[in-house]
């Protein structure tokens, strides 16, 4: 044990150690508050072996949850590392995989079918489209993606159709289309992301028994990242451990990125209501980065209004400044990131341990285009990801089919894929017989193929040959070992034939290969058979797994995916108004404010070495843009940066390095004038008039200079600067 706990600080000793009880006999619950790289989730995960090590927990008595599949598997495998104990079916996962596997457990109290889908966000959008089209609803009075919006907002506050405040008629119209959503998926046996916890949540609390059964069997329950629970998710968790069971959760107000998702810093502080007597524990020693980096983040972060505010110290040196590159282009830009990963890799420092940073995924083609040329292997978190590749998806909707014949998105999906001569109009006969009859689309199908010759004979021998095709597959695989059952059905539905006659085949077909492998993996894991099961892991990997051999690789990823990991060196690149800070968040209250601890988390990931870069004009969405460099480059004291490399058409203007540390946009040198050095963009202003409003927009100059605010009753505006009377708030 000694051997657990040496090298820990007293407050990570404290934290590790902490009893379960407190000495009134109740349960003892904590908040850990700290800083990046302080050990939150090492000292998390040696709580858990170290209660299992000294019996106070079994390994099947505690539930901790992570924000990724990938963070929970790495701390399997740490745990396992510390114990001689087999982690397997532990209950260590993300808030949805720990969900889907309640629900699966119980999935007839839950009120879903035994094998209920899991849609993903794109599944669950062509949901939404064709509900709309079913109900003859204006696409363009309800855009499906707003309602997609609306549903998960909605679902995330824990409020189905019937409790949505309709203050108008739009919104009331939006929750009754929430409510025939819910009541389609039902009829087909799908469940989307939120609803896995909403229908979880609802279940323990109407069944009192069955929420016993749960508190009395998690002694513990551990939560990282807990500035990132949504409301949902907070009320879930104080629902699972009941009076009993003591909470033991790790966080940083200042990485909280997750509030457009609806996570609240607000749950931090209910904690202490909820949770009395629990014990605050913060960590001040950071042992990731060096001096230099720390110093950096601490700086940007400090421009944060209304933080619980911690200090962060490294017993590390200064080590090197971090290094600037203005590039002229985007192109340019990549092309520096090439050259210097080249470099790197001269040092000795394996491309593993190297990421390159972005704020939208939109900016990871250019990146990967200079990549690939040169021939530097790359991995892509978070891009196109592999469950979710077009010919991933037909695989996984033939099986879906094979699991549960009424899951109509999937039978959309694939009814004409590869083609067997069902149109479009077919496919609308069969919605419309589906819904006069209240049946699934695969019934539809079924009645349809068995009334011969009423219909055309082309479309009834497609629709005949794909139910035949359906029900062979179902009776072929019964019983097979679930790699067999996906070969067979990849082999069975023409997928194969169908992408090996392709010209750019090549690569779907060893996709599809990979599934057969992913789906052996998944059985050696988790010692299931379950092709459901499979499914589920497959929706829920789906935001993480790029398949890539274990080669060496350079790692890409958003900054929102890149949370919780280090790197022995971080290039943070697009360092540009508008793209981070992101335009977005211009207009929404505190919205540079998550984007700054957005760029706060960015920082920290580099344990040596940090490149920040931004270009002077960039392709994006097919359009050029001219930027200027992004505000938070001038919130990094200058002493702590050297502008390096110098892109060959980039202008040399003033040294960044000499730009001031604090306060608003200056009209001075690089960092061209904003709205005169008062105003700034993103500046949360007061009009005598429009009241408040935040500065998304500005032109001209001197007497000229006009702002354009977006008021939060007025709407958007633009006023002459020299009469408007703006006050900043
Ligand atoms: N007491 C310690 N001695 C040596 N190294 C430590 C100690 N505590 C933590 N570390 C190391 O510091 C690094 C950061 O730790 P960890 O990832 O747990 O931080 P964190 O607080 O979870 O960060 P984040 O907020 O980014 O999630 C890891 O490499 C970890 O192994
Ligand atoms: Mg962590």
């Amino acid at each position: 044990m000694s051997q657990l706990l040496s090298g820990l600080n007293p407050q990570q000793h404290e934290a590790v150690t902490l009893p379960l009880r407190q000495p009134s006999g109740e349960p003892q619950s904590a908040l850990v508050l700290a800083g990046a790289g302080s050990g939150k989730t090492r000292v998390l995960t040696t709580r858990i072996a170290y209660l299992i090590q000294t019996g106070q927990v079994s390994p099947h008595g505690l539930m901790a949850v992570t924000f990724t599949n990938k963070a929970a598997r790495e701390m399997l495998t740490r745990v396992s590392a510390m114990l001689p104990i087999t982690t397997r079916g532990m209950w260590v996962g993300t808030f949805h995989g720990l969900c889907n596997r309640l629900l699966r457990a119980h999935h007839r109290e839950a009120g879903l079918p035994p094998l209920f889908q899991i849609m993903d966000g794109q599944d669950q959008l062509a949901f939404i489209k064709r509900l709309l089209k079913s109900l003859h609803v204006d696409e363009e009075k309800f855009p499906p993606r707003q309602l997609q919006s609306f549903i998960n907002g909605a679902k995330e506050q824990g409020l189905r159709a019937c409790a949505v405040e309709a203050p108008d008629e739009h919104t009331r119209r939006m929750a009754e289309l929430y409510a025939a959503y819910d009541e389609q998926c039902n009829k087909e046996g799908v469940v989307d992301f939120a609803e896995l916890l909403l229908r979880t949540f609802e279940l323990l609390s109407r069944d009192g028994l069955l929420a016993e059964h749960y508190r009395s069997r998690f002694a513990h329950i551990l939560v990282d990242e807990f500035q990132d629970t949504n409301r949902l998710q907070y009320l879930w968790l104080k629902h699972l451990a009941g009076r009993q069971t003591p909470v033991f959760a790790v966080g940083d107000d200042d990485q909280s990125i997750y509030a457009f998702r609806g996570a609240s810093a607000e749950n931090m502080r209910d904690f202490e209501r909820d949770y009395p007597g629990y014990r605050l524990i913060k960590l001040e020693q950071n042992y990731r980065s060096v001096g230099n980096i720390l110093a950096a983040a601490n700086a940007v972060i400090k421009h944060n209004r209304h933080r619980l505010g911690k200090n962060l110290w490294t017993a590390d040196g200064e080590g090197e400044p971090l290094r600037l590159y203005q590039a002229a282009t985007d192109g340019e830009e990549a092309q520096f990131v090439v050259d210097e990963v080249r470099a790197l890799e001269r040092e000795g420092v394996p491309c593993s341990e190297v990421a390159v940073l972005y704020r939208s995924n939109a900016q990871s083609r250019v990146l990967e285009h200079a990549l690939f040329s040169a021939g530097i292997p790359y991995r892509v978190y978070g891009g196109l990801r592999f469950f979710e590749r077009q010919e991933i998806k037909h695989a996984l909707a033939y099986l879906r089919l094979v699991a549960n014949p009424a899951d109509d998105g999937a039978l959309v999906r694939v009814i004409n894929f590869p083609a067997r001569g069902i149109g479009a109009r077919t496919l609308e006969q069969l919605q419309d017989q589906a819904a006069a009859a209240g049946v699934s689309l695969w019934e539809a199908a079924r009645r349809r193929s068995e009334a011969r010759g009423q219909k055309p004979e082309g479309a009834r021998k497609g629709v005949e040959g794909f139910v035949a095709l359906i029900e062979a597959m179902r009776a072929a695989t019964v019983g097979l070992p679930l790699p067999e059952v996906v070969q067979h059905v990849i082999e069975a539905s023409g997928l194969l034939a169908h992408y090996r006659g392709e010209r750019e085949g090549q690569e779907r077909l060893e996709n599809l290969n990979e599934l057969v492998n992913a789906a052996g993996a998944f059985v050696q894991e988790t010692e299931e058979n379950d092709l459901a099961a499979f499914l589920a892991h497959a929706a829920l990997e789906a935001g993480e797994h790029q398949a890539v051999s274990g080669e060496d690789a350079l790692q890409l990823m958003t900054v929102h995916s890149a949370k919780g990991l280090e790197f022995h060196t971080v290039f943070v690149t697009g360092l540009e108004e508008g793209l981070f800070p992101h335009e977005q968040s211009l207009l929404t209250p505190g919205g540079v404010e998550e984007e700054r601890r957005l760029m706060y988390v960015a920082l920290t990931r580099a344990r040596q070495r940090l490149y920040l870069s931004f270009a002077h004009s960039r392709l994006l969405h097919g359009q050029t843009r001219y930027n200027v460099p992004s505000r938070f480059l001038q919130e990094i004291p200058a002493e702590l940066m050297k502008a390096v490399g110098g892109g060959a058409g980039a202008p040399r203007r003033a040294e960044p390095a000499t730009a001031p540390s604090r306060g608003p946009f200056r009209p001075q040198g690089l960092f061209p004038p904003a709205c005169g050095s008062e105003w700034h963009v993103g500046q949360s202003v007061l009009h005598p008039t429009f009241g408040r409003g935040v500065i998304v927009n500005y032109e001209g100059r001197g007497p000229d200079a006009r702002v354009q605010v977006r008021f939060s009753d007025a709407g958007l505006k633009w006023l002459m600067l020299e009469y408007a009377k703006l006050a900043p708030a």
